[in-house]
């Protein structure tokens, strides 16, 4: 999902065309699931009408050659819930499972991506990737606290979110469907009756959404590139890196 206008990033430009080390948190995204190795099909859905992020999938799609997934992109709607429908309606009605993911969440591991579709072709019909919370979190009605629900009981949930085909399909076309309150596909399927599973997320998932969120992927990339030896011009290939991000490169 790669079709939102990032207000609250704030940077005049769709976020998932803001550059991160140098890279659209489209291409980390894309290079992500590339390298999970987990998606033989992969849906972009993206702004209309923006060139600049249709031709990042295409280097994308190039780059995947004959044996790595089929990368496309469509067009998304209003909302992300629309968003996820467009993407919905742009795959071969063959997948079986699919994964629903935030090109905003532009650092999630590959491991993440694997968990979550190894619950999936497992028989769980939603799965999702959650993290403790670690913040006391309180229920307020304008400045007076109601309630404190037990912090044990909760997670911070997260994206890839995975989904068998048919019960995505389903509750997209549902009556929550259209709903605002509905921030994410797992709660379709909790609406509809159907069990969502948990798996570990993982900190570096956390979502791009506000300037500091930036600083904070900034800092992540230039760590991991500080970490790279110092190649040997010309005698030493360089060794595999320690993530994702340069593992499966998507071409400028
Ligand atoms: N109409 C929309 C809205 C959101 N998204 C995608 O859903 C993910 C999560 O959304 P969010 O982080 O809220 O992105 P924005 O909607 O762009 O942010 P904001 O609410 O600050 O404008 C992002 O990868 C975003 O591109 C989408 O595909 N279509
Ligand atoms: C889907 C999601 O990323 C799970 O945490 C989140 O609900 C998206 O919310 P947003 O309001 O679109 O950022």
């Amino acid at each position: 999902m790669a079709a939102g206008s990032g207000q609250r990033l704030g940077q005049g430009i769709p976020k998932a065309r803001v550059l991160c080390g140098g890279r659209t948190l489209l291409q980390h995204s894309l290079e992500a699931v590339v390298a999970s190795g987990v998606a033989a099909v992969v849906v972009a859905v993206l702004p209309a009408g923006d060139t600049v992020l249709s031709d990042v999938v295409a280097r994308a799609q190039q780059a995947s050659g004959d044996f790595g997934p089929r990368i496309s992109a469509v067009t998304g709607g209003a909302t992300r819930s629309a968003s996820v429908r467009a993407g919905l309606e742009a795959l071969p009605p063959s997948v079986g499972v699919v994964l629903v993911h935030d090109a905003a969440r532009a650092l999630t591991p590959p491991a993440v991506f694997q968990r979550v579709a190894a619950a999936v072709r497992a028989g769980a019909p939603a799965v999702i990737p959650v993290l403790p919370v670690v913040d006391t979190v309180k229920t307020v009605e304008g400045d007076v606290v109601t309630a404190t629900p037990d912090r044990a009981t909760l997670r911070a949930v997260q994206t890839p979110q995975g989904f068998a085909a048919d019960r995505l399909r389903a509750g997209h076309a549902g009556p929550s469907a259209g709903d605002p309150g509905v921030t994410d596909d797992a709660m379709l399927m909790e609406a509809g009756g159907t069990t969502v599973r948990v798996v570990d997320g993982d900190a570096l998932a956390f979502k791009v959404t506000t300037p500091l969120d930036l600083v904070v992927a900034e800092a992540v990339l230039a760590q991991h590139t500080a970490a790279l030896p110092v190649a040997d011009p010309g005698r030493t290939p360089r060794p595999a890196p320690p993530t994702q991000h340069r593992s499966a490169h998507v071409p400028e």
